[in-house]
């Protein structure tokens, strides 16, 4: 068998997780780059946060009320308020000026510094001073009418966080509530994974651009765009590069001028036995070292990868439901190992099969899924027609089905693997 009917027939099938360690050899984490605070949302940490103070750094009051000794208020009650005189009024912002003697009270608004001799806040609510409130405040008095326990209403120093706390490991993906944190501790500007670019480039001669019209025989190229999505939603920059010919020579060489430009690429379709297959052809003639070119996987068997000039090229099939999926096993992990990110594969969950299945496979099946909890429990179906070449219901899936080899069907109710892909 010549080499280049041996690279299409002669394939030897790995296992996914055999392709992944072969892909995660070559993968190593892009360098760190420091952005503005705002720009940073989604974008990958690149380096442990730690607090560089306490927080709150002070006895912060919960809410409006006074600020008093609780050994003063014991014995209060709404027919036996106990008086006490005002000594200040604290606006948060401010520091206290006086210590809470006995006897004292100090008025204080939320979020204000708690003033030293005080150990308790009483709301407002269970004063007096409302009606009080436009007297001028030196010589007031407050009747408390309620006895509060010490320490209420009052956030201690380092109630939320202590000094030297590890707040946001590195590989995290700033959201909201690292946002938030970022702040608190003065990261205007932060340091993050430089985003991977990612060129992708669909093959057939069968595409048509988006803006093109229909032709007959002919079909738009949507791959492009689902993995550009795909890319994105995982942290990449994705570069969409003009569909590419059937002609190796001319596919080989467009893969060859963007390499110095990426971290990756990768390719959609034409790895399968057709006869104008040209990823094929390209691994049959390019410098580069062939990784995988057949995988243990329903759908996706075709799926191949090499490393090319220090650069892995994954070469997805051309069916939109094998390159979808080819994304989610591979490209996804590649581009999340590469933004630090200590848990690079998709999280796996059990959840009870919806549906019976009964389609035995030689390979594992990753079949798209769409998830729902009842009672509690979390529940799986196939998204739409369970086939390679269906591009409608990938928008319905939120998860892989990971049916393993063999099998003789699954009746409903049985447990089975699922990976999120949201
Ligand atoms: N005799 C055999 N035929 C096929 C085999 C096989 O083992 N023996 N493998 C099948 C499997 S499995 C898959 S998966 C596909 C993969 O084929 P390719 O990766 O070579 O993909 P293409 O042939 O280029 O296209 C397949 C299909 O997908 C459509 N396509 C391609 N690119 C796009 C795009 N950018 N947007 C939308 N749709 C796209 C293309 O029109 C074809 O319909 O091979 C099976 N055949
Ligand atoms: O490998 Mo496939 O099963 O058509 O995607
Ligand atoms: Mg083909």
């Amino acid at each position: 068998m010549s080499s280049e009917m041996k690279l299409r027939f002669g394939r030897k099938v790995i296992s996914v997780d055999e392709a992944r360690a072969a892909l995660y050899e070559y993968v190593k984490p892009t360098e760190t780059e420091t952005v503005s605070l705002p720009t940073s949302f989604g974008r990958m940490l690149a380096k442990d946060i730690y607090a560089d103070h306490a927080v709150p750094h002070f006895r912060r009051s919960g809410v409006d009320g006074y600020a008093v000794r609780s050994q003063d208020i014991a014995a209060a009650t709404p027919d036996n308020p106990i008086v006490l005189d005002v000594i200040e009024r604290i606006p948060s912002g401010t520091i206290p000026k006086c210590t809470v003697r006995a006897g004292k009270a100090a008025r204080i608004m939320t979020g204000a510094p708690i003033p030293d001799g005080a150990d308790t806040v009483v709301m407002l609510e269970m004063t007096d001073s409302l009606q009080d409130e436009l007297l001028s405040l030196l010589g007031a008095k407050v009747k408390i009418k309620k006895n509060v326990q010490a320490a209420s209403n009052i956030t201690p120093i380092a109630g939320e966080v202590t000094l030297g706390e590890l707040v946001i490991p590195e590989g995290t993906r700033i959201g909201p509530g690292e946002a938030a944190i970022l702040a608190t501790f003065g990261f205007s500007m932060v340091e993050v994974y430089r985003r991977p670019r990612v060129a992708i480039f669909s093959t057939g001669s069968e595409l048509l651009q988006v803006e093109q019209e229909l032709q007959p025989g002919k079909i738009r190229n949507s791959n492009s765009y689902m993995l550009a999505a795909q890319v994105e939603a995982n942290g990449g920059a994705a570069l969409i590069m003009p569909a590419l010919s059937d002609d190796p020579g001319q596919v080989e060489a467009a893969l060859e001028a963007i390499l110095p430009d990426v971290d990756l690429i990768l390719t959609s379709g034409g790895v399968s036995v057709g006869d104008y297959d040209v990823l094929v052809d390209v691994f049959g003639r390019f410098d580069g070292k062939l990784l995988f070119n057949k995988v243990a996987m329903r759908p996706g068997t075709p799926t191949s990868a090499a490393l090319w000039k220090g650069k892995l090229l994954m070469a997805l099939s051309g069916n939109p439901g094998a390159s979808f999926v080819g994304f989610e096993l591979f490209a996804k992990p590649i581009i999340r190992s590469m933004l630090g990110s200590q848990r690079p594969e998709s999280e796996g969950l059990t959840a009870f099969l919806d549906v019976p299945y009964d389609k035995p496979s030689a390979y594992p099946r990753y079949i798209r899924g769409t998830t729902r909890v009842e009672a509690g429990c979390l529940w799986v179906r196939p998204a739409g027609i369970d086939k390679s070449s269906i591009m409608v219901s990938i928008k319905d899936a939120d998860c892989l089905i990971w049916l393993p080899a063999g099998g003789q069907g699954y009746q409903r109710g049985d447990s089975v693997k699922v990976y999120t892909t949201r």
